[in-house]
């Protein structure tokens, strides 16, 4: 079967938001014990750029992601990824679209126990009916370092390396979007800097899109630009961050909630 056509290298079109919330809201709940997690939240993630989303706990971080991902339905506003307004589906399209532009790394690596590396990184593929693109097979499995690893399966794998495989089969579709949730939340420092370092090369080198949500300054700063949420409301944003500049960023937000 014929590989999937390659999407347009990013590069050809700057600055252009591969995922955009509008006036977005999310209400769980209603009456006494409603709950407005988001609260018109408008943001934008640029096509070929890293983000963090970071802001205390509760401020919306995961309902947010949850809905830029088509995972939950907002109460209001509009999502858009791409040119497709998500909010506008139905849940077979949505299916549709999650399965095939839509990547997902998880903080607990998801990763299917009885398939080897290989198998769970063409996982997306198998599920679509479609080959996975050999060249770009390869230039995962040699950007990640996994090469020597893809018969052995998950249980045989250190932490970082399953979630290398993870970020590879959020990738193997070229996705317009990869939504990573605390992806280095049960790595330790090491093997979550190199877990970093490669979210970042996807990134810088594969021209993919990467939406991170941590609440580790220093994760953050591998980050082209951190958005800041607070009480529901994009409460800032941070471009080029280090450690240090997203510490004041998160500091400055609690004194204005103190
Ligand atoms: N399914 C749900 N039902 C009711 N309330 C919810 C639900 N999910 C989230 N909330 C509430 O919505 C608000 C935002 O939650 P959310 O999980 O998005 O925050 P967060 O910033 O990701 O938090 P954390 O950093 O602690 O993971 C919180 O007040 C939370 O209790």
């Amino acid at each position: 079967m014929a590989a999937p056509p390659r999407r347009i290298p990013v590069s050809s079109s700057p600055r252009r938001p591969a995922v955009q919330a509008r006036g977005l809201s999310k209400v769980y709940g209603s009456g006494d014990v409603a709950v407005h997690a988001l609260r018109g939240v408008d943001v934008a993630f640029t096509a070929g750029e890293f983000t963090a989303i970071m802001g205390p706990s509760g401020s919306g971080k995961s309902t947010l992601m949850h809905l830029l991902a088509g995972l939950d339905a907002a109460t209001g506003g509009q999502v858009v990824l791409g040119d497709t307004e998500l909010t506008a589906l139905g849940d077979t399209e949505l299916t549709l679209l999650r399965r095939e532009r839509v990547g997902f790394v998880f903080q607990s690596f998801n990763l299917l126990p009885m398939f080897t590396a290989l198998q769970n990184i063409t996982l997306p593929c198998e599920l679509a009916g479609t080959a996975p693109d050999q060249g770009w097979l390869d230039t995962l499995i040699d950007t990640l370092g996994l090469r020597d690893r893809l018969t052995h399966r998950p249980s045989e794998l250190s932490g970082g390396q399953q979630q290398r495989v993870a970020i590879a089969r959020a990738l193997i579709t070229r996705p317009d979007v990869v939504f990573a949730d605390e992806p280095t939340g049960n790595l330790d420092s090491r093997s979550g800097a190199e877990v970093l370092s490669f979210l970042r090369t996807s990134v810088r080198e594969l021209g993919q899109t990467i939406v991170m949500v941590t609440h580790d300054p220093v994760a953050a700063s591998y980050a082209d630009s951190v958005v800041l949420l607070a009480d529901g409301r994009i409460a800032g944003s941070i471009d080029n961050p280090t450690p240090e500049s997203v510490l004041a960023g998160l500091d400055a937000l609690r004194t204005v909630n103190a």
